[in-house]
């Protein structure tokens, strides 16, 4: 998110965490620090193959709580990380289920895993993948469910289980325009998600 005033409306929603993006080639870049920046919901950073000296810039400089890593950083750079106190989000690109391989070489040091749709960019495609292959996910870390989610999946995220599911993370097709999120779309996604009866798996 980049602006102030849409980050307290969301805040206000109820939302875990709200993310700010420092991939210089993302049209949701945040160049510049907004006037606010969230106290309840928890600050995430999503970086793309950034160095880790300018990682630790921006989680001292943001107070970021958490970072999310979009691009192709490997366990040992993770690790480091890790080995500095920072929380981590570790994205996965998902679009078969031989992606899920890598994810075991991750465990132990990152927080949360994200499992995103494959794309030929990083994030923010828009798209959903076939959540079934994560059926075949047997790892101990949680992991956030990503990639394309929008105001027609609360159904199918109702009969989506998964006992390491921990949450659902929303972007693009809740946007007025890159960066800006839809407040209102947002509040009846998260009424429907909260009110609509669960299923059994
Ligand atoms: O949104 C972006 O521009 C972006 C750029 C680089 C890395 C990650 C990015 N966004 C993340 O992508 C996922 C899925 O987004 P979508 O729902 O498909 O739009 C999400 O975690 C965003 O934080």
């Amino acid at each position: 998110m980049t602006d102030a005033d849409n980050i307290r409306d969301v805040e206000v929603l109820g939302v875990d965490m709200i993310g700010f993006i420092f991939y210089p080639k993302s049209p949701r870049y945040l160049y510049q620090i907004p006037r606010y920046l969230p106290t309840l919901a928890k600050r995430v950073g999503v970086f793309v193959n950034e160095t880790k000296e300018n990682i630790l810039m921006y989680v001292d400089r943001f107070g970021l709580n958490y970072v999310q890593l979009h691009g192709d950083e490997s366990p040992e750079y993770c690790r480091t990380l890790h080995s500095y106190g920072i929380r981590i989000i570790k994205a996965f690109s998902i679009a078969l289920p031989k992606d899920l391989l890598a994810v075991s070489d991750y465990e132990g040091f990152c927080d949360y895993f994200l499992f995103d749709t494959r794309s030929a960019h990083y994030g923010g495609s828009g798209q959903q993948f076939d959540w079934n292959i994560l059926q075949r996910y047997n790892g101990s870390t949680p992991f956030l469910l990503s990639g394309g989610i929008n105001s027609y999946s609360v159904k199918a995220l109702k009969e989506f289980h998964h006992p390491r599911l921990a949450g659902i993370d929303i972007n693009s097709r809740f946007e007025t325009s890159p960066g800006i999120k839809d407040v209102e779309r947002i509040g009846r996604f998260l009424k429907e998600l909260r009110d609509l009866p669960t299923t059994k798996s």
